[in-house]
């Protein structure tokens, strides 16, 4: 169970959509990768210009229902007396106004006016109807306002979802989402909120309940937690059956459900009903990508007893949401139940690591770096990153625990920082920013923030392990008094929780425009949906318009094409990318896709990898293996070889783990010389002057890279000079 909350939030959880009232759950997790490749800024630039567009025809016929005999009787328009006629018409506050009330909004006024000028001027011949209304306004027997019903039935034919906007309002009211599960609001449910920091037993008693109630779901923030506490159970002799996006594993040889469910939070079956259940690290429900799926599990877990566990900070935002269920919650709060101490210095350089510490980086290149440069002084490292898959990660986290292992020194990813339990001594953060995807898909390098931080720092000294004090610390100076103050704040309030568009709304906004694609559909909703904003915010749907475009010309069905765009893929890797339109075009032909079929479509079988490109490629074709699973949950007639292909996902993580094995060699071997921020952490004892300015916290880097800037133009200008000399 290794990948964190913050893992989570720039992870690709090529999230699902799930029904959010009664329809199956058809999709899963994934705790890998950032999400995605395409800016959404590019999107929304792409949105805007096509929302306007999506149904913009030009209507080639004007409007009929006059005879000929009756355009005798008119008199000749020239193209300055429609233009004065129009121009007087779009002149007008009321026109405007009305045009606005039946659904027009400025820019569509403004196109649709544009068009509606240049059909009336280019036109080879006017409609006789709308051409006796110019007429009659010509020789003031008419008002520029009889215009309107023809300039309508014109504008009506570029946007013809105005015509159904009433109804796609109503499908895509999202004012109200607690009152989609009456299921749950039928049981008046108990909410306990436990709150506290990490290490301080949220979790723990949460789980004590799980395991005396007489039925109960769990539901889990990764596929790893949902499996250790599914592990837990099997331990205990408990029944307990484990469902994940591409796993379903039932305690019951037979196959008969048990009584007891260990989840993904996307996964959490909202149609059964439960003594109890647990959400845990319920403060991601104001994920961007993810978030959506606690605020369904909140709102719509149909247990008698609710267990929410997360961040105090958490605590307004989930009583104000179960408020309008008409639920009130009960806040359980912990301390922390080990100690947790800053160093007053800096680690410097990585020759001070010492045995239970864990290097936190926030790139793939500075892990790679890190754990090269550790081996090179002697030590075995424990290597777990967001996109590893999760069996190899239990290996690495197995070996790191072991006290026999010579292995004891972690480098990880903020992929260890959810709610795992781990033999840590001290965090040393790498560095204090990562990049992150806002609402708009953008990315940028930030700041972490103070709950990424605390959730990070928090893996250190957890109770019950080898270490039960933990400690922290940056590698280099200049982080660590910031990391100080971060750890002595306290994590910002949740603000907002997630909603996205359910199955059933995109079919019924497709019964209403049969003609548009996936991807206008979505577009649609989410110009036109409306929300309580002081409660919730749309999730992230790049990651689905993206694959929505790219299978556009596939023929699938609604439904099929909907959950292909759902599927747990990162966008950025073509590997993955390529094999799922692959299987999106055979499933449109309805054939089988057998593992032999998928090995056909990869380098198969696994060669132990070379350099970090290999290394990438295979945890691409982990990604494929965990694509196949998850569409075989969902469509069994096309995906059935899954016992098979669950074998060559066993082998793949053995040659992923012998990879591992040999971090150091395959980095020396790699082509690909993206530089690390680590390899700008200077070493005090051989570093430049710059750098130990840098260090000993005299200046910035980006004062330096401004120094170092202007010296550069300097330095040019004199070049120049001595040139012209
Ligand atoms: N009362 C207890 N008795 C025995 N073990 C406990 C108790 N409380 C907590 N633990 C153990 O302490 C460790 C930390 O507890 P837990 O995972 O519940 O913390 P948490 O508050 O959920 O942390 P996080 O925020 O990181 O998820 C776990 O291994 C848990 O089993
Ligand atoms: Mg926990």
């Amino acid at each position: 169970m290794f990948a964190t909350k913050k893992l989570a939030m720039s992870v690709c959880h090529r999230t699902v959509f799930v029904s959010f009232r009664s329809m199956s759950i058809i999709s899963g997790p994934k705790e890998k990768h950032f999400a995605s490749c395409v800016h959404y800024s590019q999107v929304r630039g792409k949105r805007k210009n096509s929302f306007n567009s999506l149904f913009e025809s030009e209507p080639s016929k004007g409007i009929v229902g006059v005879t000929s005999s009756e355009r005798k009787n008119t008199k000749k328009l020239t193209p300055r007396d429609i233009t004065t006629i129009l121009t007087d018409f779009i002149r007008k506050p009321e026109i405007r106004n009305l045009a606005t009330e039946k659904g027009l909004n400025a820019q569509q006024l403004r196109t649709a006016f544009v068009r509606f000028r240049s059909f009336c001027l280019n036109g080879e011949e006017l409609p006789v109807e709308l051409e006796i209304v110019l007429n009659d306004i010509l020789v003031g027997a008419g008002h520029p306002d009889d215009l309107f019903g023809q300039f309508m039935d014109f504008a009506m034919k570029m946007y013809p979802h105005l015509l159904c906007r009433e109804e796609l309002s109503r499908i895509c009211d999202l004012r109200d989402p607690a009152a989609w599960y009456p299921q749950a609001r039928s049981l008046g449910r108990k909410i306990i909120f436990h709150a506290g920091p990490t290490n301080s037993g949220k979790t723990y008693h949460a789980l004590e309940k799980f395991m005396k109630a007489k039925s109960s779901v769990y539901c889990g923030p990764l596929k790893m937690l949902a499996s250790e506490v599914f592990q837990k159970m099997r331990d205990k002799d408990i029944e307990c059956d484990l469902a994940t996006g591409d796993d379903r594993i039932y305690s019951n040889p037979s196959g008969e459900r048990s009584s007891r469910l260990s989840c993904t939070v996307e996964m959490a079956p909202l149609q059964e009903n439960f003594d109890v259940a647990v959400i845990d690290e319920i403060q991601l429900l104001q994920d961007n990508q993810r978030g959506w799926a606690w605020s369904r599990a909140l709102l719509g877990i149909a247990a008698k007893e609710v267990h929410v566990c997360g961040e105090a900070a958490a605590i307004p935002l989930v009583k104000n949401l179960l408020a309008t269920a008409g639920e009130t919650v009960e806040v359980h709060e912990y301390k922390r139940l080990t100690g947790l101490k800053v160093e007053d210095s800096a680690l410097i350089s990585l020759q001070n690591v010492m045995p239970g510490d864990c290097l936190v980086c926030f790139s793939k290149r500075d892990l790679y770096t890190v754990t090269k440069n550790l081996e090179n002084l002697g030590h075995r490292v424990a290597v777990i990153y967001g996109s590893l898959p999760p069996g190899a990660k239990l290996i690495q986290c197995q070996k790191f625990n072991d006290e026999n292992d010579e292995c004891n020194v972690m480098v990880a990813t903020d992929a260890i920082g959810m709610g795992l339990n781990l033999n840590i001594r001290r965090i040393i953060f790498v560095s204090l920013k990562k990049v992150e995807i806002n609402s708009d898909g953008k990315r940028s390098l930030e700041p972490l923030s103070v709950s990424q931080a605390l959730q990070i720092a928090g893996r250190a000294g957890r109770y019950g392990t080898q270490y039960e004090e933990g400690n922290v610390t940056t590698l280099n100076a200049r982080d660590l008094r910031t990391l100080k103050s971060m750890l002595s704040s306290l994590p910002q309030p949740a603000e907002k929780a997630g909603l996205y568009p359910t199955a059933e709304q995109i079919e019924m906004f497709s019964y209403h425009l049969p003609d548009s694609s996936l991807q206008s559909i979505l577009e649609i909703f989410t110009d036109l949906c409306q929300m309580d904003d002081s409660l919730y915010f749309m999730c992230n749907i790049e990651s689905f318009m993206y694959l929505a475009e790219k299978i556009d010309s596939i023929p699938l069905p609604l439904r099929a094409r909907y959950v292909f765009c759902c599927s747990p893929v990162n966008i950025k890797d073509n590997i993955v990318v390529t094999i799922l339109l692959r299987m999106a075009r055979h499933f449109s032909k309805n054939k089988i896709m057998d593992a032999n079929w998928l090995t056909k479509q990869m380098q198969w079988p696994p060669q132990v990898p070379n350099n970090i490109a290999d290394m990438s490629q295979l945890e691409s074709l982990h990604d494929v293996f965990d694509l196949y699973l998850w569409l075989s949950l969902r469509f069994t007639d096309q995906f059935q070889e899954t016992d098979n292909v669950r074998q060559m996902k066993k082998l793949l993580d053995s040659v992923i783990v012998e990879g591992l094995a040999h971090l150091s060699r395959l980095m020396s071997n790699d082509g690909d010389n993206e530089e690390s921020m680590v390899s700008k952490v200077p070493k005090v004892s051989k570093g430049s002057f710059a750098d130990n300015l840098i260090q000993s916290g005299t200046i910035s880097p980006e004062v330096l890279d401004r120094l170092k800037s202007e010296w550069k133009k300097e330095q040019t200008k004199s070049d120049k000079d001595t040139k012209i000399e």
